[in-house]
């Protein structure tokens, strides 16, 4: 990857749906997409940026780590773009929905602690009163997600529930919220394979977070994604999906134990499509 690219290629990443947006009033924050696909992270402003540098380059660095870096998209390192005449850095990643023609996407942040230990006592407050409910009976929540509704297939575009959605979201609606983002009312054949596939995917997770003890994370999502062009009644095809972790600003040293805190998150997302969504769709 050059270390230089040209700021006339890149364009603000439409089909982000959780985290700080890139707008003209905050051009430090957000991310943007280059026309070569990939996907740029700015890591501007304070220490959570240079976490996230220092996260991705221990993991290629590290070949203990090699499972772990299977999880996450994948880094090409950081380039130096002038934007508005100033120099910025960002982290250049994978797009999880590459080459994806209608992609449903949803970032759901895994654990009940969303602040890393020896945080301000203000931004933990703040932490603990956001996606409140939700992280209590779930031990996680939902930022934010997008989706192509298929029953209507007028709409040229993603219907988009922002973290405004996602922080007042009644617990007892979650279930009937992932089955709007699977398009569970189209009816399509497809849709068995798409939940089969993402349950075996967040199954995958489960089993590394049972015994990783090498970090914590903390405020941290896991992004799901699938094409909804590719969900169909076709018997021969499967649905393209592709699951991710990301966001790894609040990463931090395991000590040796558990991350159980990550670990119950995952673990229930998993069971409600196990249990609530599987061979349940029709
Ligand atoms: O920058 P803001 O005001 O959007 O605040 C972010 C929060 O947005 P919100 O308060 O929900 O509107 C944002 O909340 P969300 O969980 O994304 O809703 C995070 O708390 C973010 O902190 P961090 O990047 O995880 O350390 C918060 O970032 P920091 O302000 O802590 O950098
Ligand atoms: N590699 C990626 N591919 C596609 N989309 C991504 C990728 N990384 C992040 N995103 C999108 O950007 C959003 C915010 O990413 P995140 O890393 O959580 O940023 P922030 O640190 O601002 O919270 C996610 O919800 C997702 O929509």
């Amino acid at each position: 990857m050059a270390k230089w690219l040209d700021s006339g290629d890149l364009v603000p990443y439409d089909d982000q749906v959780g985290g700080h947006k890139f707008t003209k009033e905050k051009p430090l924050l957000g991310l943007l997409k280059h026309k070569e696909g990939y996907i740029l992270k700015s890591v501007e402003g304070g220490t959570k940026g240079k976490n996230e540098v220092r996260f991705y380059e221990e993991l290629k660095n590290d070949e203990s780590l090699s499972s772990l870096r299977e999880l996450v998209p994948s880094y090409f390192g950081t380039v130096t773009i002038k934007i508005n005449s100033k120099d910025m850095t960002f982290i250049v990643l994978d797009d999880i929905t590459r080459s994806m023609k209608k992609p449903c996407v949803m970032d759901v942040k895994i654990g009940l602690q969303t602040w890393e230990p020896g945080c301000s006592e203000k931004k933990k407050k703040d932490e603990n009163a956001k996606y409140k409910e939700c992280k209590e009976e779930w031990n996680f929540c939902i930022p934010g997600f997008q989706v192509y509704d298929l029953l209507n297939s007028t709409l040229e575009h993603p219907r988009k529930y922002d973290k405004e959605f996602g922080k007042s979201l009644d617990p007892g609606k979650v279930i009937s919220v992932f089955k709007t983002f699977l398009n569970f009312n189209s009816g399509y054949l497809g849709l068995e394979k798409l939940v089969q596939s993402f349950t075996a995917q967040l199954d995958l997770i489960r089993r590394y977070f049972q015994t990783q003890n090498h970090y914590h994370f903390y405020s941290s999502s896991v992004l799901l994604a699938y094409d909804a062009a590719t969900l169909t009644n076709d018997q021969d095809s499967y649905p393209l999906i592709r699951i991710s972790l990301i966001d790894f600003a609040h990463v931090t040293a395991a000590n040796g134990q558990v991350d159980l805190n990550y670990l119950q998150g995952i673990t229930n997302l998993w069971t409600l499509f196990r249990t609530q969504l599987l061979q349940k769709n029709n």
